[in-house]
């Protein structure tokens, strides 16, 4: 492993090992976020051995699930959470979130709602200003199939943004996601209101869910290269 590789791995370890510390307690009904990061989070609920229902967040995140032998559940028998822990690509100030960068941001956006908390848990390199400081790549916007070509002439022609399909890459054609829908990434050089955006990209036919995350989160776990966690959190 690569130096800055085995660096970002160390802090996403810290910040999930943190996050299920302070946040997970026996008896919880708990989310289960999607990605690299989310993985440590499980490691860690694993380890402390403690009676949990746990309800994923994506195919990837309920392999994770069984793997670790914690008990697997859905939002039709569980639909209320105590906390949801996830990753995110990249988190401003306000703890809005970029998320999707694993195509999950349609399942994660359902679980983090129906749950009273979200918890992050990221390296350092997701932890933002504003939008764009660090994550190069867009806004992941979840569209039916079908609406993909209205709804990218849509995000050039009315919010100036620069849609790419995201193709897959061992797999010809384009991403197709857990709900059967292909992504969008909405490239942008600065994004002034991201509430306002959200809304209004949501708003556009075809369009199923976006990646940003506005006003979701509560805190924030970002493990450092020094060894130590920054924390942030705000009031919601
Ligand atoms: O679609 C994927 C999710 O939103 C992930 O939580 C996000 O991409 C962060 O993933 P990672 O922990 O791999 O950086």
């Amino acid at each position: 492993m690569s130096d800055i590789k085995e660096t970002l791995e160390k802090a996403k370890k810290l910040a999930s090992y943190k996050a299920v510390d302070d946040n997970v307690r026996a008896g919880m009904k708990v989310g289960i976020g999607s990605g690299s990061t989310i993985k440590y989070a499980v490691d860690r609920i694993k380890e402390l051995g403690i009676p949990l229902t746990c309800v994923p967040t994506s195919f990837q995140s309920t392999q994770l699930i069984i793997a670790a032998g914690l008990e697997l559940s859905d939002l039709s028998r569980t639909p209320e959470l105590d906390v949801t822990i996830d990753g995110a690509d990249e988190v401003d100030a306000q703890l809005n979130l970029i998320k999707g960068g694993g195509a999950c941001q349609l399942q994660e956006k359902i679980v983090a709602a129906s749950s009273k908390k979200l918890i992050i848990v990221a390296d350092f390199s997701k932890d933002s200003s504003q939008f764009g400081d660090n994550w190069k790549k867009g806004i992941p916007i979840e569209v039916v199939p079908m609406a993909y070509v209205p709804v990218m002439i849509k995000l050039e022609r009315s919010f100036g943004l620069k849609p790419v399909l995201r193709m897959a890459v061992n797999k010809a054609g384009p991403v197709v996601t857990d709900n059967a829908n292909f992504v969008i990434d909405a490239q942008f050089t600065s994004i002034d209101n991201p509430a306002d955006l959200a809304t209004k990209i949501k708003m556009i036919p075809g369009v199923v869910e976006t990646g940003l995350f506005i006003n979701m989160a509560e805190k924030a776990y970002f493990g450092q290269k020094d060894g130590t966690v920054k924390e942030r959190s705000i009031k919601l």
